[in-house]
């Protein structure tokens, strides 16, 4: 296994409703599931079910408060969280750019690891990934949500890490770059793993759907499974919408 997440919780401790003691309120519990290389993995659950807090876990920008989490053998504890994030890359839904221009952008994660051809790989990516040249100059504050969330993609895919998290890489793009996202996932030799609301998408990007359901893993199972998965998620939306009424 690739990846290895064996019997994880995690919780954090809020004031109760008097406010008079904190209490610990878990928003995952007792997950497991392993990940072979290569796979391609939809992570769905109605909102609030856990689906980024799994992903944050899978980057170490939380820890589990209870339970494991193993890359290719070794426990997460013993790997320097740099390195982990180098093979291990999360894309975040609302992406920062920090500053950086779109090139720089794409240029900074690369010139990190001393590549000595920064500039071809960068001209290549806007190539593959179809990034028109009037954005190359462009700032964060210049690019719409969707564009933003396009170069953050982008960004992902240039550092070909072994594990590519997405966390609603599709909430902000138009018809044609999911499309085109579909099509580059399928050609990447990283393992990706895509939380996803969009279940159209989801169907055609995964060979394997994981289902959180009020932080609890209550399926796992290959596409086959689609059709149960979708009424099952779209029960939940209506029941909670009804407790909200
Ligand atoms: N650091 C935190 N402290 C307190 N509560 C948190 C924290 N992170 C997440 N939560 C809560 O945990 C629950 C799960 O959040 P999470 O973002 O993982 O859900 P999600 O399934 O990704 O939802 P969505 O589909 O709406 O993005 C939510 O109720 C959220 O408010």
């Amino acid at each position: 296994m690739q990846l290895q997440v064996e019997n994880v919780s995690f919780s954090h401790f809020r004031l109760s409703k008097r406010g008079n003691t904190l209490e610990d309120h878990a928003l995952l519990r007792n997950i497991s599931f392993g990940v072979n290389q290569g796979e391609r993995i939809a992570i769905v659950g109605a909102s609030g079910s856990g689906k980024t807090t799994l992903l944050r876990l899978l980057n170490r920008l939380a820890e589990p408060t209870q339970g494991s989490i193993q890359f290719e053998g070794k426990s997460f504890q013993e790997i320097s969280v740099t390195k982990l994030r180098q093979q291990i890359l999360f894309v975040a839904q609302e992406p920062k750019l920090f500053g950086m221009t779109v090139r720089e952008a794409l240029s900074y994660p690369l010139s990190l690891r001393n590549l000595k051809d920064v500039d071809r790989c960068v001209d290549e990516c806007f190539e593959r990934i179809k990034i028109a040249r009037d954005w190359y100059d462009r700032t964060e504050q210049e690019l719409s949500t969707g564009e933003r969330q396009w170069i953050a993609i982008a960004r992902g895919l240039i550092c070909q890490p072994a594990i590519l998290l997405l966390d609603e890489p599709t909430a902000n793009l138009d018809a044609n770059r999911s499309e085109l996202l579909l099509r580059i996932l399928a050609q990447v030799d990283c393992t990706v793993l895509a939380v996803t609301h969009q279940f159209d998408w989801a169907e055609q990007f995964s060979q394997r759907v994981l289902q959180l359901e009020r932080g609890q893993l209550v399926a796992d199972t290959n596409r086959a499974d689609w059709q149960a998965i979708r009424t099952a998620i779209a029960q939940i939306e209506i029941e909670e919408a009804e407790e909200w009424d």
